[in-house]
């Protein structure tokens, strides 16, 4: 049922510089399906940014349980849900709560986020560049109508809400070298198009009700103990189980293709740090963050100094090529290190040998010498 919000007065609140509606919600043609009466998102209790009780969505993909093992060390096991549709692994199952949640039924959202009294929410879910271009439909309805699922459960509750984005919401006709936080921004995947539509709603709901809604876009991750979702920067992940396998690797992308990169650990350490600045600090609701930038050719080289007998080959993935070549080359991420102080910790060499020394690459070259 739609909640009817009256306007009490026209203009931009002094405390949060978001707008109070001059029209009930629902003649405004847009979805919140509650916004509160008195709403006021910056003014969350201390317990409540102290200790708050987080819901993370999509967990089970790349990203998320290792999410959850940091929000978990900071906060409390019990405090951390991590929630997806698919059936978790036994040490995921036991390692703290998890919970069945498709976000794209508004009222099982509702239900986690009001019985569990959920005042944090890590948005995850989505499908990714190369199976988004696989299956539009499907990427259209977990990237868009999904979000805006996740934007009002979030409004509607008063909820501080984190959603990634990518390197994948800039296209051909940006700035490529550097990227900048703002700039042309017409991607050309329904992966990107879903994750500016992300950041442009995320910021409108900040704006008008006062959402307290933050958003990193984040370059290529590389993880050791967890697998890609199917994008483009993936074989910089592949790369390193191969290496440690088989001392060789065929790539998907051209040997020069040059994109931002970043640690899972530095990564996963910015989300809970624009989580946690303070709202005053924060010049926007969306920031580039990034670590470094490099091109197959060059992480093998790197790799070659581990691992002596290795071998790189390519074998071009064509549409995974025509993705990467519209993407940022160099991530300009100015605004973060300035706002609230981001620094990455993981430069090329330490990304190598720490994803080798997982991989047990250190027994290859024991054997190889
Ligand atoms: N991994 C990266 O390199 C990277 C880079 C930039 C941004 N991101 C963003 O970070 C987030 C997490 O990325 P990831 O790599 O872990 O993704 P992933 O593809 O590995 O995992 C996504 C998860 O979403 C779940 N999901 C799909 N449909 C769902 C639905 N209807 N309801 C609930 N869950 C559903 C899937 O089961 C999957 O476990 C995504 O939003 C992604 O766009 C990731
Ligand atoms: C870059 C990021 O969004 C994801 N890893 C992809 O390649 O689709």
């Amino acid at each position: 049922m739609l909640f009817i919000r009256m306007l009490r007065r026209v203009g931009q609140s002094p405390a949060c510089g978001c707008w109070t509606p001059a029209l009930p919600v629902r003649f405004l043609g847009i979805s919140p399906r509650q916004i509160p009466a008195d709403a006021n998102f910056h003014s969350a209790s201390f317990s409540d940014t102290d200790h708050p009780r987080v819901l993370i969505t999509g967990g089970l993909g790349q990203l998320g349980v290792g999410l959850a093992n940091l929000l978990r060390k900071r906060f409390g096991k019990d405090s951390v849900i991590l929630s997806d549709i698919r059936k978790p692994p036994d040490h995921v199952f036991h390692s703290g709560p998890f919970i069945y949640s498709d976000i794209l039924d508004y009222k099982n959202l509702r239900e986690i986020v009001v019985n569990n009294r959920i005042t944090w929410l890590f948005h995850y879910s989505a499908l990714l560049s190369a199976v988004g271009e696989a299956n539009v439909p499907l990427a259209r309805a977990v990237n868009i109508t999904g979000l805006h699922n996740i934007l009002d459960v979030a409004a509607e509750h008063n909820l501080r809400l984190f959603v990634p984005s990518t390197i994948g919401a800039f296209g051909p006709t940006s700035p490529r070298n550097p990227t900048p936080d703002l700039c042309i921004q017409r991607p050309r995947t329904i992966y990107g198009v879903s994750k500016v539509h992300a950041e442009l709603m995320g910021e409108y709901y900040h704006y008008r009700y006062g959402l307290d809604f933050r958003c990193l876009r984040y370059p290529g991750i590389i993880s050791a103990d967890s697998q890609p979702g199917g994008g483009t920067t993936d074989y910089a992940v592949q790369i390193f189980h191969d290496a440690a396998k088989h001392g060789k690797f065929e790539c998907n992308l051209e040997a020069h293709t040059r994109l931002p990169m970043m640690y899972i650990d530095d990564c996963l350490r910015a989300t809970l740090e624009v989580m946690e600045a303070p709202a005053e600090s924060l010049s926007m609701r969306t920031y580039n963050v990034s670590a470094m930038s490099f091109t197959p050719e060059e992480l093998a080289q790197e790799v070659l100094k581990h691992v002596p007998e290795f071998q790189i080959t390519y074998n071009v993935d064509a549409v995974r090529q025509a993705i990467a070549d519209s993407w940022p080359m160099k991530f300009d991420d100015s605004n973060a290190r300035k706002d609230w102080g981001w620094k990455h910790d993981f430069d090329l060499p330490e990304l190598v040998t720490t994803m080798l020394n997982f991989h047990g690459s250190e027994t290859r070259v024991a054997q190889a010498n």
